[in-house]
């Protein structure tokens, strides 16, 4: 049988659970997962390998596949230039896919029928659970029109079945198929595992035949740096309250990596050193990030260490960096200027100067040179976190 190969792109409101859905079919955490809405905000490329599976008796088997899955912010309604870049995103891994894998969260069907009630003065009452299960179908139908649009094959996955009693799937599955002509229709529990096989085996089928388009052993498009930054940012959803979260990016500001990773002499780790910068909008904000005498702001640099030193399998010097920048989620420069690729760019760039500068004037001092990337308007504030590691 041939390579099958291509693009999958998981697409869905937010908190149907696509990226746990990519972690759990690539065996690994590629893209950060939390209860709140709208955590991610690139698409993530992850690459799976499918190794040829024989045909067996009530097994048809399935082809060697090398599955690109595609991540994507949750489809919501735009209201700042980040949704709207968020978005641009949704419709980027759109263009490109050979599958759709549209992805609901199941349980909000459940009550599909439910009915507000009348109190004793005739007033409607919905309870809270009703209304965010309500705004939850209407996100849904939103995304399904984004999706509605496309040719080709979308595949349905229905997703925590795990917290849906198995008398009301089948009202579920009739109530989506005859919303859209799905290719296929799964329930699935990404967070249990359940369903994935049977899953990625509709999608496999449905994929061209064709080359392989990344190296065989390469997992994501996404450099390390950038991995690091939402493991960063990760923390600091988990870690604060409502609103803080949604007003913060993370720029890594430097990121100097060992010549090895292998143990020294000593028997230890070398050190991979990072400085980044966590954005926010108020001065409030940046207040709950740092947290008293600078509490909050070393237990995220603390969790996020550990994570990152078992990603670079280094040991980590983490220095975190609260800076104010007003109103950043409405700029259109500064939210264009957060895409990793936009970033990997001016790296680029700046190293090539660097190296025709070093190039061209022998002696004259290189950091003469160096951007100053401190834009008007914006404070700081700067902890080194609970580290280990001791400044050589
Ligand atoms: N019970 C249950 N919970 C799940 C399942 N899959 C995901 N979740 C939970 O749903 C929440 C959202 O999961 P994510 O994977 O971040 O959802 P997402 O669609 O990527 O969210 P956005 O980034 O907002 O678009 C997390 O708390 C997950 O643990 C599942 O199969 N069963």
């Amino acid at each position: 049988m041939a390579l099958r190969s291509g693009f999958v792109s998981i697409v869905g409101r937010p908190n149907a659970g696509k990226s746990t859905l990519l972690n759990a079919l690539l065996g690994q955490k590629l893209a950060i997962v939390t209860h709140k809405p709208q955590t991610t905000r690139t698409r993530i490329q992850g690459v799976l390998e499918l190794a040829v599976r024989k045909k067996a008796k009530g097994d048809p088997g399935r082809p060697a596949a090398q599955v690109i899955l595609v991540d994507t912010p949750g489809v919501h309604k735009p209201e700042t230039q980040l949704d709207k870049r968020m978005m641009q995103e949704v419709h980027d891994a759109l263009e490109t896919r050979d599958v759709v894998v549209f992805m609901v969260d199941a349980t909000h069907r459940i009550h599909e029928e439910e009915a507000p009630r009348t109190d004793a003065e005739g007033r409607t009452v919905r309870t809270v659970g009703m209304q965010k299960r309500a705004m939850s179908r209407a996100e849904d139908d939103f995304a399904l029109k984004v999706i509605s649009r496309l040719e080709g094959p979308v595949v349905l996955a229905l997703n925590k079945i795990d917290e849906v009693p198995r008398a009301a799937l089948l009202p579920i599955i009739a109530h989506w198929s005859a919303k859209h002509n799905f290719a296929e229709v799964i329930p699935i529990s990404a967070k249990k595992k359940e369903g994935l096989e049977l899953l990625l085996d509709k999608v496999v089928r449905l994929l061209p035949e064709g080359q392989r388009y990344f190296p065989k052993d390469q997992l994501t498009d996404q450099p390390e740096r950038f991995l690091v930054a939402e493991i960063i940012r990760e923390k600091i959803l988990m870690l604060t309250g409502e609103e803080v979260p949604y007003a913060t990016a993370v720029v890594i500001e430097s990121f100097e990596e060992p010549d090895t990773r292998k143990k020294g002499k000593d028997g230890k780790l070398p050190v991979t050193k990072i400085n980044a910068a966590i954005y926010c909008e108020r001065n409030g904000q940046k207040a709950i990030l740092i947290g008293k005498q600078g509490a909050m702001l070393k237990q995220i640099g603390t969790s996020a260490r550990k994570e990152i030193e078992g990603l670079l399998g280094t040991r980590v010097f983490l220095e975190l960096f609260v800076k104010v920048q007003d109103e950043w989620r409405t700029s259109r420069s500064f939210v264009e200027n957060l895409d990793w690729r936009r970033q990997l760019e001016q790296i680029a760039e700046k190293q090539q100067l660097d190296r025709s500068l070093a190039a061209a004037a022998a002696g004259v001092k290189l950091d003469e040179f160096d951007e100053q990337d401190e834009s008007e308007g914006t404070d700081e504030y700067g902890t080194e976190n609970d580290s280990d590691v001791e400044e050589e």
